[in-house]
């Protein structure tokens, strides 16, 4: 439903994304990740019409977003970091100057207005000046607004961005359910909001897209070299006899037997090292059983979400570029890893602003937004 293509933007001379290529199917819940100034707003600004890209194009069901703007508009809902809101309005009159705003036909825009305020846990609150909200509520209300005219796409910027932790579940949790009846694409700090709310990731640095794909596969495709974990009921002499012949596997003791003091379990635990991204669990198996060892637990180690965030941004390596076929192969019986693209992605801030579980951003709260809803376009505006 949504196709980028192609698509940078330049500052001033200065490179805001370089060549995005990336299309999404209805129904997904994409999370959009990358360091500060990696392009995740500049990206979602160009999705959303607020931008003109420089080169490149950005279409919506097949219609360009830029170019048959008002059309597409309307199937879009979009959420700036800080909602755009107006802090003396009452919550209802906002709503209905959106729905207006919106072009919901006239004599829906009561029952839409309710509609939001149900779906959004915001009854109660009609006539409350806006002022006054929680951020938590604020966001919910931002959501609201977003999604009053019922677009069939729908925006994110750090949807849960200084919220407290009761209020990032609140907020993700309808994230999920919107996401029932809406594509979704989201940006985030927060690594774990992607494995709980995303069915897909997008990793952008430096205005490229380094990665993308479902965050449940990455682990092992990432990663070099395979690894497994094993418990195996054996000594561990019996275990480096076996093991260190096999001259492609590296063999490190997690928990040996006979610690002092402890009881002997007579289980060894180890870490396998394989010198590249095939799958060897199945020989180990073999080997294992052939010895007539018992394999109490075999179990294949993903690299975490960090680890891929933080060598996907910070390596002064040659990009590991995980595309969706990659992916796919991956999934299915393939046991190799990703083939590497011969994109490069050079050193960035070693500390991206990074929140690794439910960490509270600090960041203040704020009313009044520079991105009104009635700003269809603000070129070079951050
Ligand atoms: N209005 C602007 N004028 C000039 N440069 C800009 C403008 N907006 C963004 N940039 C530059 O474009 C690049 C991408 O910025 P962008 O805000 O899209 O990143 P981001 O991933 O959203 O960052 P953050 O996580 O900090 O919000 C940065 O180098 C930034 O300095």
């Amino acid at each position: 439903m949504l196709e980028v293509k192609q698509v940078s933007k330049v500052y001033d001379g200065q490179r805001g994304v370089h060549q995005l290529d990336f299309t999404m199917e209805r129904g997904e819940i994409v999370g959009f990740l990358g360091p500060n100034g990696a392009g995740k707003t500049t990206t979602m600004r160009m999705i959303t019409g607020y931008l003109q890209p420089t080169t490149g194009s950005i279409t919506v069901d097949g219609v360009s977003v830029h170019e048959q703007g008002r059309s597409v508009r309307s199937k879009i809902g979009y959420l700036p970091e800080t909602p755009p809101l107006y802090p003396d309005m009452t919550v209802q009159s906002y709503l209905k100057f959106i729905a207006n705003l919106r072009d919901v036909a006239p004599r829906e825009v009561k029952l839409r207005v309710s509609e939001m305020m149900s779906r959004l846990g915001l009854q109660g609150r009609e006539k409350q000046i806006i002022r006054g909200l929680s951020k938590g509520y604020k966001q919910r209300l931002g959501l609201a607004g977003a999604i009053i005219h019922k677009p069939d796409l729908l925006v994110l910027d750090e949807p849960t961005s200084g919220l407290d932790p009761n209020q990032i579940i609140e907020i993700r949790d309808l994230i999920r359910e919107l996401g029932e009846n809406h594509t979704v694409l989201l940006s985030t700090h927060i690594l774990p909001e992607v494995s709980a709310i995303c069915n897909r990731m997008l990793i952008i640095n430096q205005g490229q897209l380094v990665l993308d794909g479902s965050p449940q596969h990455f682990g092992s495709a990432m990663g070099d070299q395979f690894k497994v974990a094993i418990e195996v009921k054996a000594t561990e002499e019996q275990l480096h006899n076996l093991l260190t012949p096999w001259e492609k596997i590296r063999s490190e003791v997690i928990s040996p037997t006979g610690v002092e003091g402890e009881p002997d379990s007579g289980t060894v635990k180890m870490l396998l090292t394989g010198e590249s991204s095939e799958d060897f669990r199945e020989e180990l198996f073999y080997l294992l059983s052939g010895a007539g060892l018992p394999i109490l637990e075999m179990k294949k180690e993903n690299l975490s979400l960090e680890q891929i965030f933080l060598k996907l941004t910070t390596t002064e390596t040659q990009a590991e570029v995980v595309s969706q076929e990659a992916e796919d192969n991956l999934a299915g019986a393939s046991t190799t890893g990703a083939e590497p693209s011969e994109n490069q992605i050079t050193s960035v801030d070693p500390k991206p602003d990074l929140v690794t579980d439910n960490q509270q951003s600090t960041e203040e709260s704020t009313t009044v937004s520079d991105e009104l809803p009635h700003a269809q376009k603000e070129e070079g505006s951050k």
